[in-house]
């Protein structure tokens, strides 16, 4: 690969979380960009973000305002770093003055599964019996399974994914909700008992997928970073983003989204849950997938006129009186 831009013998500095899952999709980025740039030197500078140190409070209590990505953009901002690569679903849609979303890369599986205790191994979410208890922290994830089966108890749980597993090897769940993603990533693939379909429970926006964050205009990182994008991704992800921008108005609320490219036509699928799940507006878009953004914005219009906006509404309140 030439490149008239690519400085070889420059070192390029990747931030990263130190969690095991960031580590993993921050060492796959660099192994990429090494095969790419076998001259330049890639190294990772781990940092720890407020959403790997605050683990005992529920993260829809804490929001999730770029707890999971401030430090690694200070880090950027403050030149010590010239990247930083995160899960595309912890990133915030807005992003601070001076960095920009560079790339995103091809994604995984964005669906959400079911893993069970040992007890419960015949088990798929319609036959878990009356009152199981399953651990999720999304308030996503926590409206449409409530919706789809109100017999069935929610807890929170927290913590990396071993640790969240270990509490329910301990008998303190019988099932948990994680991203498919993310156990494929970490090698625990064989703990999946069953991928939720999207009829059930739409998956995060940006989930599955990596996205590297870099300085608006530092063209020789934007240059590096290009040649792990992947078009059809960036283009559902774009829409994804572009309908959660439009919809959310600062605090974690239950939006789920599926998107499928065919051709050059992208299909958007949206929906917006009330906390009890017993409200849900959802609908669906088609359009260009170059369109991605305008894509997102129409479906969020659309979902406000259907009953969302009143949803949004009732959890701001919610939220601020807690
Ligand atoms: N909020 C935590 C988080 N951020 C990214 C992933 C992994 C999946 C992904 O890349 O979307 C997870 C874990 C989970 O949701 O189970």
């Amino acid at each position: 690969m030439t490149s008239t831009v690519v400085n070889p013998s420059h070192t390029v500095r990747l931030g990263s979380r130190k969690s095991q899952l960031a580590l993993v999709q921050t060492e796959w980025v660099q192994a990429e960009l090494q095969k790419h740039y076998p001259n330049s030197t890639f190294e990772i500078h781990k940092m720890s973000t407020q959403g790997d140190k605050i683990l005992d409070v529920p993260l829809a209590k804490i929001g999730d305002k770029g707890l999971f990505t401030k430090e690694l953009e200070v880090g950027m901002l403050n030149k010590e770093t010239d990247l930083a690569v995160h899960s595309l679903k912890d990133l915030p849609t807005n992003l601070p003055e001076g960095l920009v979303l560079g790339c995103i890369t091809e994604r995984e599986n964005p669906a959400d599964a079911l893993v069970l205790h040992q007890n419960y191994k015949d088990k798929q979410l319609d036959t878990l019996p009356p009152g199981a208890v399953v651990g999720t922290s999304s308030l996503r994830r926590l409206a449409q399974l409530r919706h789809h089966f109100p017999h069935l108890e929610f807890k929170d749980i927290r913590g990396n994914l071993n640790t969240r597993l270990a509490k329910l090897d301990a008998g303190e769940y019988d099932a948990l909700i994680l991203a498919v993603a993310g156990l494929h990533r970490l090698g625990m693939g064989d703990r999946i008992d069953q991928v939720i379909p999207p009829e059930i429970s739409l998956h995060a926006v940006g989930q599955g997928a990596l996205g590297i964050e870099c300085r608006d205009g530092d063209t020789e990182i934007l240059e590096i970073i290009k040649v792990l994008e992947h078009e059809p991704t960036k283009y559902r992800c774009l829409a994804e983003r572009a309908f959660l921008r439009t919809l959310e108005g600062g605090c974690q609320v239950p939006i789920g989204v599926n998107t499928v490219i065919e051709g050059d036509q992208l299909t958007l699928t949206g929906m917006v849950a009330s906390l009890d799940g017993k409200r849900l507006v959802k609908d669906t878009v088609v359009g260009a997938a170059t369109e991605a953004e305008q894509l997102g914005i129409e479906l969020a219009e659309e979902l406000k006129n259907q009953g969302a906006q009143d949803i949004l509404n009732e959890i701001f309140a919610q939220i601020q009186r807690s």
